[in-house]
């Protein structure tokens, strides 16, 4: 990426405690993502993974530490407007019928956040090309003529990983984006996110408790424990796990 700034996203000493939690659940994490590559979170179920995501995209404020993008607190941003987080810091959720309009058809969401930030112009990255990426989802457009609960789980959520692209955001957060794929199209989603990371320089954050599947595609592992985050070596032994099949369809050896 020539000529263009991008910011990194930077969380620093982040303390949490959910608000009827018995307890602390982050106690001074650590993270930073830079733009052009892609950090692998991984973790046990309830470490706090999803929260973390919550924290980085403004949706929730620490109690103390903080999440910037550059020099700027993410919470200003979001308070700023929602359109101005999303064209900034992209985030694809678990559970994406949540975040979609019902009423609203997939060409239809995706073409209205591609126009926002088209008109909002390039925000520190030059824009990925949409072109085809439909196509690369396996997403016809007789699928995406439909509104989320006439499709399923699984092509909800690649529809939803487009239209987080279509916003054009500097950093792209995908929390388990995986799990309603099957594996063929989970290899594609992440051969994706590899190409918007190194190709278009995009910083990427891939959340899942596949680690196979994380430590195939990132460049960097790092995994929740006691609250902080450990920074894990994205061992080639992995890479090569017969039991993965991830690592041969990212074209990676
Ligand atoms: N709003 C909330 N109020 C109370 N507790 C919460 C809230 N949000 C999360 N928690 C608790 O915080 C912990 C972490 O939840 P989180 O969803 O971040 O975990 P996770 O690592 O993403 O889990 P999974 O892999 O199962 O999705 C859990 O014990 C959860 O019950």
């Amino acid at each position: 990426m020539t000529g263009t700034t991008a910011h990194p996203l930077v969380a620093s000493g982040v303390v949490y405690t959910p608000p009827v939690a018995t307890g602390r659940l982050l106690a001074g994490l650590d993270l930073r993502v830079e733009p052009g590559e892609i950090v692998g979170l991984t973790g046990p179920s309830g470490s706090g993974k999803t929260t973390i995501v919550r924290l980085l995209s403004g949706l929730i404020a620490p109690d103390a530490g903080s999440v910037r993008l550059g020099d700027t607190p993410v919470g200003e941003i979001r308070a700023a407007s929602g359109r101005a987080v999303r064209g900034r810091i992209g985030v694809t959720f678990q559970s994406p019928r949540a975040a979609m309009d019902p009423r609203m058809r997939l060409d239809r969401a995706i073409e209205l956040s591609a126009r926002e930030a088209a008109r909002r112009g390039p925000a520190g990255a030059r824009p990925v090309p949409l072109d085809g990426l439909a196509e690369t989802l396996g997403l016809t457009s007789g699928l995406l003529h439909r509104r989320p609960h006439e499709v399923s789980d699984g092509q909800l959520q690649r529809a939803a990983l487009l239209r987080t692209l279509a916003h054009q955001p500097e950093i792209v957060l995908c929390d388990e984006i995986t799990a309603a794929l099957d594996r063929i199209s989970a290899a594609v989603a992440m051969r994706l996110l590899d190409e918007i990371a190194h190709r278009h320089g995009r910083g990427v954050l891939v959340v899942s408790h596949d680690h196979p599947l994380v430590v195939a595609v990132a460049d960097r592992v790092l995994m929740v424990g006691n609250g902080r985050t450990v920074q894990r070596p994205s061992a080639p032994t992995t890479l090569s796990d017969p039991h993965s099949g991830i690592d041969s369809t990212l074209g990676r050896s």
